[in-house]
């Protein structure tokens, strides 16, 4: 099976080394000084699996690598025209796309690029950064890949990426409500993110406060009455329950990767994350004044950190 990684960084990198390492045909796009250590050094991941891929397979030059079977889209969300622009030549009329970036607009974004039967939804769960050019650093052992069709069935192709991530380690499940899967995630993390990033705190402090505690709940609560509005299956208390309860159940200093963004003088992917709630929310008419609030406090850094 040939894959190619669209974005070889945190996500991409860390995924796509995991499906080298199950003997997978795996080509990294990639770029600048961390594409030049990949060549030269290989790429590791450091962590709590710690690996090394001695031989990489790595270019910025996706025509190189031509027609695959699978393309894992894993730029930031402000990378994701240009890196859609960039992976045409990766994409042949039997390759299938799959986004395991954050948030729900990705997806539109494949449709209106490649033709939708093409598209397959996906959910990315870890904790990894660039640490350095050439190594991802994991925080933490979760890792889970979840993607799946968006009628719901266990297709072929499904169930050949499912057996490459299983051979490579990965955390990986075909999922037959991907939707759904996807709403799950957006919630919790517009939540998390939402939170640390405007409050500059790890979700332990926020979560035992009762009034930030509160807040949390209350951002969660608009992202579900948005996706509920969208006709997407959330159960109208899941807020209340699952997102409130997986805040709870993770670690104290955990945090959301926008606000170590933040912390970094990065871009921010505020604008697809409470900004799309507030976006969706207004095509169906369902206010989001909380995610309003977030969106319009991380403006001014939204495009990284400002000059004076
Ligand atoms: N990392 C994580 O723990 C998780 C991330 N996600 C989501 O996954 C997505 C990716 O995040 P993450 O992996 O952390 O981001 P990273 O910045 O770590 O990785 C993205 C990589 O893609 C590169 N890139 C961007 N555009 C191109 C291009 N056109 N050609 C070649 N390389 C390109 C970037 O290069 P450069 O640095 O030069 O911009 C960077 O190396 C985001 O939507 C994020 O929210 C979801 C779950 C967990
Ligand atoms: C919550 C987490 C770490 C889960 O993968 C994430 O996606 C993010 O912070 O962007």
């Amino acid at each position: 099976m040939r894959i190619a990684v669209m974005g070889s960084g945190g996500l991409g990198g860390y995924f796509g080394a995991r499906l080298v390492q199950g003997g997978a045909d795996v080509h990294f796009i990639a770029r600048g000084r961390h594409l030049q250590a990949m060549r030269s050094e290989g790429l590791r991941i450091a962590g709590p699996d710690p690996l090394h891929v001695q031989k990489v397979q790595a270019t910025d030059q996706p025509a190189e690598v031509g027609v695959v079977d699978f393309v894992l889209l894993a730029v930031k969300l402000w990378d994701t025209e240009q890196a859609i622009a960039q992976m045409r030549p990766m994409v042949g009329p039997d390759t299938t796309v799959i986004s395991f970036q954050n948030g729900v607009l990705k997806d539109d974004y494949l449709r209106a690029a490649f033709d939708a039967r093409q598209v397959m939804g996906g959910v990315g769960y870890v904790a990894t950064t660039i640490e350095s050019p050439g190594v991802i650093r994991q925080t933490g052992p979760m890792q889970r890949l979840l993607f799946g069709e968006f009628d719901g069935s266990r297709s072929a192709r499904g169930e050949a990426l499912l057996a490459a991530c299983r051979a490579g380690g990965i955390n990986a499940e075909l999922s037959t409500d991907i939707l759904r899967e996807i709403w799950q995630k957006y919630v919790f993390l517009v939540g998390l993110s939402g939170t640390t990033t405007t409050m500059r705190q790890t979700i332990g402090p926020i979560r035992t406060n009762p009034q930030t505690r509160a807040f949390l709940l209350d951002v969660m609560r608009e992202v579900v009455a948005v996706g509920r509005a969208h006709g997407v299956p959330l159960a109208e208390d899941f807020a209340e329950t699952s997102g409130l309860q997986r805040a709870d159940s993770v670690a104290p200093d955990m945090t959301a990767s926008m606000h170590h963004d933040l912390e970094r003088g990065n871009p921010l992917e505020v604008r697809w994350l409470s900004g799309g709630v507030v976006e969706l929310g207004r095509a169906k008419g369902v206010p989001a004044p909380l995610n309003r609030a977030i969106a319009d406090i991380l403006a001014l850094y939204a495009n990284g950190a400002p000059h004076a």
